[in-house]
């Protein structure tokens, strides 16, 4: 994305997940002054910007300051958009095999990657949602494996998964960069 001449506002992006880190650095690139630490929050049930929105307010108040957390689903449309929120859980459970199994007895394999960013100013100002979503398909796993269930996830309108496409074109397409780009533009508003 392109850098501004302004200076770069500091924000500090709370995740355990190094994988999603590297891609926000990589999408984001100069555009914000970004700060990462690596606290694993506890995580509610429900809708994913209810969870997004409580993982936020939470962050915040370790933090003391501006924040951004990221929460990442992964919606199967046979199944009504499960397992969504609750991904890690199934993914840590049943593997890529076990995640296609899942569609066996289903036509539809279609799927959506779902990314929702949440913004909070500081303890007490609530949670700003950002979401981006790209749609695909599940299939039997293909490339590398090194980020969880990029290899059996292939976008629409692509015969490759997204672990056997190249970073760069991923985070052209990828549901984190279509919430960046909101994100991204808000954050340039908060400039003006
Ligand atoms: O193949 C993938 N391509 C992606 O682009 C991607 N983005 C997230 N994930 C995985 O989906 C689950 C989300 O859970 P999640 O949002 O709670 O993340 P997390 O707990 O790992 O980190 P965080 O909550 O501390 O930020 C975790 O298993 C992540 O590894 C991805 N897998
Ligand atoms: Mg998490």
């Amino acid at each position: 994305m392109a850098s501004s001449s302004a200076p770069l506002r500091k924000l500090v992006f709370v995740t355990g997940n190094q994988n999603k880190l590297r891609e926000v650095r990589q999408i984001l690139g100069n555009v914000v002054d970004l700060e990462a630490r690596p606290i694993d929050l506890p995580e509610i049930q429900g809708e994913t910007a209810e969870v997004s929105a409580d993982k936020c307010r939470r962050a915040a108040e370790v933090v003391q300051g501006p924040v951004i957390t990221e929460d990442t689903s992964l919606c199967f449309n046979a199944l009504h958009g499960l397992p969504g929120p609750y991904i890690k859980w199934f993914m840590g459970k049943l593997k890529h095999e076990g995640l296609n199994s899942m569609l066996a007895g289903f036509e539809d394999k279609t799927a959506y990657a779902l990314c929702t960013f949440a913004y909070s100013a500081g303890p007490g100002h609530e949670p700003i949602i950002f979401e981006g979503k790209t749609d695909g398909r599940v299939v039997p796993a293909r490339g590398s494996a090194s980020f969880g269930w990029d290899p059996i996830f292939e976008p629409e309108g692509y015969t490759e998964t997204y672990a056997e496409m190249p970073c760069k074109l991923k985070n052209t397409i990828s549901h984190r960069y279509r919430a960046l780009e909101k994100l991204q533009a808000y954050l340039q508003t908060l400039d003006n």
